[in-house]
């Protein structure tokens, strides 16, 4: 391999970690969040609920299964879960440009440097680790030498709004929903059960299990108001940053819970049902970014094994008193997901789609489409 740039990150506490570049050499700045995946960088790296992050991973050899091909299927992707890398950036221990994959067709630096997403690695990230999880989420910024950032990408990162005086861009205040929803209404499939998908920034294997279901899917923009069509279902996604900012999402939530018809979301789509049920949303000192996060079902002893990235949390004691909790997170007891006590509508802030993960919790598709 040749001699890698130098490039430091600093984070908003002073920390400097030096490191070297293997993605573009494109300065960054955003929430910097690790996961303890050990698997899974094509499809976390395109999770759109990563917008505004930079990803630390804390397994310690990255790279050694190169990146998918992009083959797609109906006009949605076989391996990927949005078009594009949606994090800012990436951050390794040892990086490994060799792979080997029957599926691989570029290294990840390749696919990184493609994308303009910067990506550094000699970065002790279990290190990283223990400071976010003792100091709780910080703010980042990847800096290279002035000498090497080419004019392009130096333009590229004047183009970010809501950067602070001191150079860190907090997405918190950004509404990263309305960035990478789409922005018409897109059909898929020729069920006759329809299905509204409310995108919030749809991981696409949500919407794979759906076509799956022999449903038709009407995939709509993240404020499009769905009570104005046909449907026999909801489905709202997940999706990036603070959902403070959807307030359009959950007054049409609010407005279909006056029928009877099945609402399920998943992970953004459980903070934002619940917030149509009364409850407040709060930000986790690091959130749940992981494919082994353990949540069991309230009333019972059952319980999976589960896919996660999240930030923020419900707080379920906020919920009317038509709702109650249904599944808890075994780590530290923070709500994962929310049910009517007599309507069918409900949510989980854990993965059923899993991609990447264990696919445990898949049947929550079938079991959803039995309702409509
Ligand atoms: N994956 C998601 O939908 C994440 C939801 C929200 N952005 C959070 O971080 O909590």
């Amino acid at each position: 391999m040749h001699k890698l740039t130098p490039v430091r990150l600093i984070l908003e506490n002073g920390m400097v970690f030096q490191g070297k570049s293997f993605g573009a050499e494109k300065p960054t700045s955003g929430e910097v969040v690790f996961s303890t995946s050990m698997v899974g960088y094509p499809e976390s790296l395109t999770d759109p609920s990563y917008k505004g992050q930079i990803l630390s991973l804390t397994y310690p050899i990255i790279g050694n299964y190169g990146v998918p091909a992009k083959g797609e299927t109906d006009g949605i992707s076989d391996f990927f879960e949005s078009e594009h890398i949606l994090a800012s950036g990436l951050i390794i221990q040892d990086y490994t440009s060799e792979y080997s994959h029957w599926n691989g067709i570029e290294s990840l630096g390749e696919w990184l440097k493609n994308e303009n997403i910067p990506g550094i690695c000699d970065v002790d990230t279990r290190k990283l680790t223990k400071i976010l999880r003792e100091e709780g989420s910080l703010l980042g910024k990847i800096v290279f030498d002035e000498s090497h950032v080419s004019e392009k990408t130096k333009d590229a990162s004047k183009a970010e709004v809501n950067i602070r005086k001191d150079g860190f861009y907090n997405p918190d205040f950004t509404n990263l929903v309305a960035e990478v929803s789409c922005k018409e209404v897109i059909e898929y499939g020729d069920g006759v059960k329809k299905v509204v998908l409310v995108d919030c920034g749809v991981k696409l294997n949500i919407l794979r299990e759906l076509i799956k279901q022999g449903v038709k899917v009407i995939r709509v923009p993240w404020d499009y108001d769905f009570n104005t069509i046909d449907f026999d279902g909801v489905v709202i996604s997940n999706g990036p940053g603070n959902p403070d900012h959807c307030i359009a999402t959950v007054e049409n939530i609010r407005k279909a819970m006056n029928s009877d018809k099945p609402i399920f979301g998943i992970c953004m789509g459980n903070q934002l049902l619940s917030k149509a049920a009364g409850a407040k949303i709060y930000k986790l000192k690091y959130g749940h970014r992981s494919h082994n996060q353990p949540v069991r079902r309230v009333g019972s002893n059952q319980c999976f094994i589960t896919s996660q990235n999240h930030g923020y949390a419900v707080d379920d004691k906020g919920l009317g008193k038509e709702w109650e909790p249904w599944y808890v997170n075994l780590n530290d007891g923070t709500n994962e997901g929310i049910r009517h006590k007599s309507k069918p509508f409900y949510s989980v802030q854990f993965h059923p789609e899993a991609n990447g993960g264990p696919n445990d919790t898949r049947y929550f598709f079938d079991e959803f489409v039995k309702l409509l």
